[in-house]
């Protein structure tokens, strides 16, 4: 039986620097910013999940299950991740987040090659020049390890990653892949730059 893979897009958290706006519903080039990752994890997955924290009835209409975070206090990305491993059947569950209209068309391919080579537990993305914390490839059977933590009242997600075995998956040779839409600033340069 081959791996089942499902992937969570993390569209739960307050875009404060996007002036409050749901960041997953902002429109970029005409279309709500969660729908271009959805476009581009949609090929490499089995199942979508979408985790939000408001508006989820409009985000329900993507197709997909809507999951909120467990912990309803904005604990961060961990808690978006958390709820979605104690969903998922799969043997590995890909993260990635709402604000990354550019993903990879071969990031499960590459993060899975990585993590296998390695042995590890987990593997996070790299654009050559930063770890992406947000984009992982994790077994779900560290739920119990990321409650722990979230208990202890720890919240870095790289320090999590870091008691772990993770791989880093190399992608410098797509360093825009990763580019990240935080502020309405960003997405104005960002659709010039396609439109281009
Ligand atoms: N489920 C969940 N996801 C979160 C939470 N906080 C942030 N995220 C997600 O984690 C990813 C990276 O977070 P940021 O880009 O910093 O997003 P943000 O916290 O909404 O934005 P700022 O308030 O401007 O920092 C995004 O996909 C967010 O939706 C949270 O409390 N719960
Ligand atoms: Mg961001």
């Amino acid at each position: 039986m081959s791996l089942q893979i499902d992937a969570v897009i993390l569209a739960g958290g307050m875009a404060r620097r996007m002036g409050g706006n749901d960041k997953g519903l902002v429109e970029l080039q005409s279309q709500p910013m969660i729908k271009h990752a959805i476009d581009r994890i949609k090929p490499q997955v089995r199942e979508i999940l979408i985790n939000a924290n408001r508006n989820q009835t409009r985000y329900a209409e993507f197709g997909y299950k809507v999951i909120s975070d467990e912990d309803s206090g904005y604990l961060g990305p961990l808690a978006g991740m958390i709820t979605a491993m104690g969903q998922t059947q799969a043997n590995y569950l890909l993260v990635v987040p709402c604000d990354c209209p550019l993903l990879p068309t071969d990031l499960v391919e590459r993060m899975l090659s990585q993590l296998e080579i390695e042995n590890a537990d987990l593997a996070v993305a790299s654009d050559g020049k930063r770890e992406q914390p947000v984009v992982l490839l994790l077994k779900p059977e560290l739920r119990d390890s990321m409650k722990a933590f979230l208990d202890a009242g720890e919240r870095k997600i790289d320090f999590w990653y870091a008691k772990h075995n993770c791989a880093v998956a190399d992608f410098s040779d797509q360093p825009n892949a990763f580019v990240n839409v935080n502020t309405p600033e960003q997405k104005q340069q960002l659709s010039e730059a396609i439109a281009k």
